[in-house]
């Protein structure tokens, strides 16, 4: 089967302009949940983001992004492995095609059919998201696994907006919208140091994936596959599916679990 457009033009040969992604620290990785270190040490994680204001949603051609106001620590995540709270900047998904999966993260190396990524960074130390991005320990991003099954009661505010944002470089206006609805029951998680999983590729992520999924159903799921990779203006449609990277060496580093 065609290894598909991402899977040829992207994670292949992105180490020739980011050598970074050869690194030490990358992302995603597989977590093997039986050799992760239960750390007592680890607190729960706690979201605030009742006073989130959403701005808009766009197509940036490679994902679906809904953008967040970040001006003050309105909305953050704190606890958990940071040592700071974290302000919710963005969240994106990326996803596979038609019945194969398209999770970043795999667990026993068994993946997901999409993952969430909820992208946060540490105002307390940096000045702006862009000087945060290149340090160790600028980003947090939350990765929440998606599993089809039935509907899920609050995507619908999502995928009823894909239509507008069909074209790369698309974007269109997306209030009031609180990702809380989009957490699992269970906030129990994985957490470890590792990189942003599209170019450029920096080592500041601290990752925290939680373990449980949320359920979204293959209609739902199809309506992101209507997107598309690539602009408006361009003769060739390509159809984005498939927008994640496989995972990377651990190369030793440790998965701490929370429990
Ligand atoms: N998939 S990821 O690691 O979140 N990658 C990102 N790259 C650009 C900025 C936001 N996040
Ligand atoms: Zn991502």
């Amino acid at each position: 089967m065609s290894r598909g457009w991402f899977a040829v033009t992207g994670p292949p040969v992105w180490h020739k302009n980011y050598p970074v992604a050869q690194g030490n620290r990358q992302s995603p990785i597989d977590i093997i949940p039986h050799q992760t270190s239960h750390d007592p040490g680890l607190g729960p994680i706690t979201l605030n983001y009742d006073q989130c204001t959403s701005i808009n949603i766009t197509n940036n051609g490679h994902s679906v992004v809904v953008e967040f106001e970040d001006p003050d620590d309105r909305s953050v995540i704190l606890g958990g492995p940071l040592d700071n709270p974290y302000r919710l900047k963005q969240f994106h998904f990326h996803w596979g095609g038609k019945g194969c999966h398209g999770s970043e993260h795999t667990v026993s190396g068994n993946s997901y059919a999409s993952e969430l990524h909820l992208v946060h960074w540490n105002a307390v130390k940096y000045k702006t998201f862009g000087e945060a991005a290149t340090a160790p320990d600028g980003l947090a991003v939350l990765g929440i696994f998606l599993e089809t099954g039935d509907d899920h009661r609050w995507l619908h505010m999502i995928t009823d907006a894909l239509y507008m944002v069909k074209f790369k470089g698309s974007v269109t206006d997306f209030k009031a919208f609180n990702p809380k609805c989009l957490l699992p029951s269970s906030l129990h998680y994985w957490t470890y140091l590792g990189s942003l999983t599209t170019p450029p590729l920096h080592e500041s992520v601290i990752w925290i994936v939680l373990k449980e999924p949320i359920i979204v159903s293959e209609k739902q799921l199809g309506k992101f596959r209507m997107l598309l990779f690539t602009g408006e203006e361009e003769d060739e449609r390509i159809r984005m599916e498939n927008n994640f990277r496989p995972p990377q060496p651990l190369k030793g580093r440790k998965v701490r679990s929370s429990n």
